[in-house]
């Protein structure tokens, strides 16, 4: 491990192996929300909110690999095939791709969008990053909700079609909605009812995001 690497690595709390071994100075501490829901949620639109009031830099997992896909790299077109069939990417693909833009970014507080949808996603970022998220922000919405929303999505997603659709909700309710479970039972999740109006839903958000701020958290 370069010099500039680990440097960079402990500017945005990144444990390197030394560092796990207790050799290396101590970590600056970097604020992680993952923000999780099923698909057509409304996950991208309250992230944008969330940055605007609270300054946080939102990452979404699924915009990254669509720009590994635009910008043609070696993965593109696996990648490009696992979201037209609704399937996970690998981990380490999603993992090393958000990690480098959080190295890329200038801020000490993300909100993982959309990230992690199962367990071996989340196995593999405590691997790599040795980052616990702050708590878990879980948008809840029925199917037929966002199945709409996303056949109105109109971003001419490949992905927004409702064979596809379908296979998003099988992949939500089987490999995520246990993770949900699972920061629940741990305390960590903010759970809001996402099926009402944008600004309604903002509203429960900001009290959440507020209080989270007051406790340092
Ligand atoms: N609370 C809401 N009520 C109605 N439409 C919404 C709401 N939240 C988001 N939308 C719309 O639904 C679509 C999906 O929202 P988006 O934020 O892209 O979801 P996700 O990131 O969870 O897939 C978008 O067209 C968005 O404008
Ligand atoms: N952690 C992630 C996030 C997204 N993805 C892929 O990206 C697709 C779109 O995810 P997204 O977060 O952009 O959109 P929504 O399905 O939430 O609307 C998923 O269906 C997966 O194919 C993934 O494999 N792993």
């Amino acid at each position: 491990m370069g010099n500039c690497c680990a440097l960079l690595k402990s500017i945005m709390g990144f444990a390197t192996e030394e560092e796990h071994d207790g050799r290396l100075p101590k970590q600056k501490k970097v604020k992680v929300v993952f923000v999780l829901g099923g698909p057509g949620s409304g996950k991208g639109t309250l992230c944008a909110k969330i940055v605007e009031q609270f300054g946080y830099s939102h990452l979404s997992s699924g915009d990254l690999l669509r720009k590994e896909i635009k910008a043609g790299s070696e993965h593109g077109t696996m990648i490009q095939n696992m979201m037209n069939e609704g399937k996970l990417v690998p981990s380490d693909i999603t993992v090393r791709l958000i990690q480098k833009a959080m190295q890329e970014t200038d801020n000490d507080k993300f909100l993982l969008d959309g990230f992690p949808r199962d367990e071996e996603n989340v196995r593999t970022f405590e691997k790599l990053t040795k980052i616990e998220p702050d708590f878990i922000l879980f948008l809840d919405c029925p199917e037929e909700e966002m199945t709409k929303r996303l056949l109105s999505r109109n971003q001419g997603r490949e992905d927004d079609n409702i064979e596809t659709i379908k296979k998003r909700f099988r992949v939500f309710q089987e490999s995520t909605l246990p993770l949900v479970n699972y920061y629940a039972s741990k305390g960590k999740v903010r759970k809001v009812d996402a099926a009402r109006p944008v600004e309604d839903v903002f509203e429960s958000v900001k009290t959440i995001f507020s209080s989270a701020n007051e406790q340092g958290a």
